[in-house]
């Protein structure tokens, strides 16, 4: 029998929600009109430009179009050319070393002993995957982008649908339970656990200061930290 494979979230489960609040949302908001101004006829941008035109009730300005995508930043909504946007905002923000990516240590302790061990690794975030790799490439702990033979983003569908992991497992080429979810968001743990998967509920006291437990866990095993998972009892 093969060894299970480890799909993970990022916010909250590898990297702060601070990290990706406080330091990569402020600075695709304040990126973002320059950004547009000098990239606005580049296709691979101007593709989510109309895009979110066409949400925003069909034509309208790119200043317009800059004010929307700021408000779904205050928002935190998970639209899928938002974060290709800030995907590609924030390549700048890494290659000049204006911040580099925290992963919580016993995460990338545990990655990579997992890793080590024979555990194929993905990813399974709402930031694009050009993003995560980006994030996974300039980590505190290094290059971390060798350990993981897959990511996924929006673009197979949103994680609180059971749609999504199905097509992800079919992407990898496994059944479904020999997949392990580990995610901080109840609702996405629940869509992974419909579609067949195994699934933890990462629950840091950072990110969540009131411990989830009984009812609020909705069933998923749960730990504090990586170093609590098993992936192959998961
Ligand atoms: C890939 S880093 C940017 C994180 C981000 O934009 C985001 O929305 C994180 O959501 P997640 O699905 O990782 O909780
Ligand atoms: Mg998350």
């Amino acid at each position: 029998m093969s060894k299970r494979l480890i799909l993970t979230d990022i916010e909250g489960t590898t990297s702060s929600i601070s990290f990706v609040k406080d330091v990569l949302f402020p600075y695709a908001r304040n990126a973002l009109p320059d950004f547009v101004d000098e990239n606005r006829d580049d296709p691979d941008v101007r593709r989510w430009l109309d895009i979110v035109a066409t949400e925003s009730g069909g034509i309208c300005t790119d200043a317009v179009i800059v004010e929307t995508l700021q408000g779904w930043i205050d928002q935190d909504r998970k639209h899928t050319a938002l974060k290709a946007l800030q995907g590609m905002i924030w390549q700048d923000g890494y290659l000049n070393a204006d911040f580099t990516a925290p992963v919580y240590p016993d995460a990338a302790r545990m990655l990579k002993q997992w890793h080590a061990d024979g555990h194929a690794l993905a990813v399974y975030s709402s930031g694009s995957v050009a993003a995560q790799k980006l994030l996974f490439g300039h980590t505190d702990a290094g290059d971390l982008i060798p350990l993981f033979s897959a990511f996924f983003d929006t673009e197979v569908g949103h994680k609180r649908d059971a749609a999504s992991y199905r097509t992800i497992a079919a992407r990898l080429g496994r059944p479904a339970a020999e997949i392990v979810f580990l995610s901080d968001v109840v609702e996405e743990l629940d869509a992974a656990r419909d579609a067949g998967l195994r699934t933890v509920l990462v629950d840091r006291r950072e990110d969540y200061p009131q411990p989830r437990l009984g009812e609020a866990t909705n069933g998923h095993g749960r730990v504090e930290d990586f170093s609590g998972i098993r992936p192959d009892v998961a």
